[in-house]
């Protein structure tokens, strides 16, 4: 049987003196081995991909986490800190690419960055800095620890019953890590929280009323992905809404 093609928008770097588009290897092999489905990454092209091509041949898609930041231009807001890294190629791309992906009822699971860009995308705003919000914790890593402690788990989250989130995984708190400095101000019309952190902060939300399975997710599922249940059985129902995406409408010979 043929497997659904998830889309995994590239990053843009240079290395040397080129420029690449990029994926980190820990989200196109959780496209494999977590949703089992054919990842296939998309360059961060904006304007000059035609978008209805690439959306008529995918079956899901899956927004990745970054270092970089979506640009607060997108949100009518001034660059607050220039020493962070920005990726307008990726905004260019993924920003069209999230409306008219949830207008197709695309699946999507967006992950940290791609959690950002999706309620950005969709009129919502950010905190450029969420420790610098009164009240609220430093959701950032400490960039010193080893890989393992910096993606370990950070905190709990509380799911909203009956959402989402919470019929896939059952009602009760989970552990997340977090590596993020940003997070939703503002969350987009059209959006439903499906977890917050003790602080408050919107970790996890979907769209209301897509046609498709939609789930965004502040913190990083794909990470030892092997070894963490929930992030499993996160990615296996992503998987599931491609496969019944791509049985609905078939794939065009
Ligand atoms: N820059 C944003 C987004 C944070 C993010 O996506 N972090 C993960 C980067 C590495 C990875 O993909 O594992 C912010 O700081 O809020």
């Amino acid at each position: 049987m043929l497997r659904p093609i998830v889309l995994v928008p590239a990053c843009t770097c240079d290395i040397g003196s080129h420029q690449f588009h990029t994926v980190q290897a820990k989200y196109v092999e959780a496209v494999v081995k977590g949703a089992g489905c054919a990842p296939l990454i998309l360059p961060a092209l904006g304007a000059e991909l035609e978008l209805e091509t690439m959306l008529g041949a995918c079956d899901g898609i899956l927004l990745t986490g970054s270092a970089s930041n979506v640009h607060p231009s997108h949100y009518a807001q001034e660059v607050l800190d220039p020493a962070l890294p920005q990726d307008p190629a990726r905004d260019a791309t993924t920003m069209p690419l999230i409306r008219a992906a949830i207008r197709r009822g695309i699946p999507i699971l967006a992950i940290c960055r791609g959690f950002q860009e999706m309620n950005v995308a969709l009129g919502g705003s950010l905190h450029q800095a969420l420790h610098g919000v009164e009240g609220l914790m430093d959701h950032r890593e400490n960039p010193d620890h080893p890989l393992d402690q910096q993606y370990g788990i950070a905190h709990t989250v509380t799911l909203v019953p009956g959402g989402v989130l919470a019929r896939i995984l059952g009602p009760a708190d989970i552990g997340v890590n977090s590596l993020h400095g940003q997070g939703v101000n503002l969350l987009a019309g059209g959006l439903a929280v499906e977890a917050r952190a003790a602080d408050g902060v919107v970790e996890a939300f979907s769209v209301t009323g897509s046609p498709g399975f939609t789930l965004a997710l502040q913190w990083h599922p794909e990470w030892a992905l092997a070894d963490n249940p929930v992030s499993l059985r996160l990615f296996d129902a992503f998987g599931q809404a491609c496969r019944s995406y791509l049985a609905a409408r078939g794939r065009p010979a």
